[in-house]
């Protein structure tokens, strides 16, 4: 079995799949971007892949929510790890003019980055442990990446953590397959589109109210077809096979233009 997720080694990515699946790296195939991951998994090099979703400060991963729109893969488990970034370098350094680091880890880190390093050069790389890997390579001097990313390529950490308080990242493990297992908690994913016409989204949701179906997220991205129209990520407490979760969604199906089932799986939580 082959799992896909977003390297190098070291990433927060990395780290969802290893405490998902276990520690054996032959298994893990590095890719180098989160569109890679996908791609693995729907060309069958890998059977699932980690990719993260959502981040608590910063909000949706947008390559994920678009892939997840257009690709044919299946939501099979979310993991919801707790972040912790740290500012590391080659040695204790009197100024840091280059700072390298995943997009969502600087807006993660955002108000400590204003309050001491204003002037740095802040460099956008394809992940956390990349960035890592750079500064060991000395191609800038610092990176923010995680203690064990820090610890791989023999960083020595400056500071931290760094981030905001209370900063979580929800992974998605994705598969080619519906096999969608039940856990202590759960949740079923679709997307949706509804008619361009006064009441429409509203008439959708008195659906879910109905069948008093909890939603923990609703997010409306650009459908990408033309300026205006919209496709709805909503997740739901519950699980396919119960009644009220399965016939509410028959019903949302029937009265929306566009519908997608992206999975129903079980939620895990290990920092919780
Ligand atoms: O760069 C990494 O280490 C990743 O796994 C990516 C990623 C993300 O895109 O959200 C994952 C978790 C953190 O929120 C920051 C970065």
């Amino acid at each position: 079995m082959k799992v896909a997720y977003l390297g190098p080694i070291g990433s927060y990515s990395y780290e969802a799949a290893r405490r998902f699946f276990g520690k054996e790296r032959e298994k893990l195939i590095a890719c180098e971007t989160i569109d890679d991951v996908f791609e693995t998994i729907e060309e069958n090099r890998a059977e699932f892949g980690v990719v993260p979703v959502e981040n608590s400060i910063e909000g949706s991963v947008s390559t994920t929510l678009d892939y997840l729109l257009k690709s044919q893969v299946y939501i099979v488990k979310e993991i919801v790890l707790k972040v912790e970034h740290y500012l590391c370098a080659r040695e204790e350094k009197e100024q840091i003019l280059t700072i390298a680091s995943h997009p969502q880890a600087f807006s993660q880190c955002h108000d400590y980055l204003r309050k001491n390093f204003k002037q740095a050069k802040l460099i956008q790389v394809s992940s956390t442990s990349y960035a890592a890997r750079m500064c060991a390579e000395g191609e800038v001097d610092a990176a923010i990446c995680s203690s064990f990313a820090a610890r791989q390529n023999n960083l020595k950490i400056l500071a931290g953590p760094i981030n905001h308080d209370n900063n979580y990242t929800r992974f998605f493990i994705i598969s080619k397959n519906a096999n969608f297992e039940k856990g202590e908690k759960n949740k079923t994913s679709i997307i949706f589109s509804t008619y361009d016409k006064p009441g429409s989204l509203y008439k959708i949701l008195a659906i879910f109210n109905l069948y008093d179906l909890n939603l923990t997220k609703i997010e409306s991205r650009l459908a990408k077809t033309n300026l205006g129209e919209y496709v709805f990520f909503v997740d739901i407490d519950g699980f396919v096979d119960e009644e009220d979760v399965s016939d509410a969604l028959k019903v949302v199906q029937r009265k929306s233009t566009f519908f997608k089932l992206l999975g129903s799986y079980s939620v895990v939580c290990p920092d919780k």
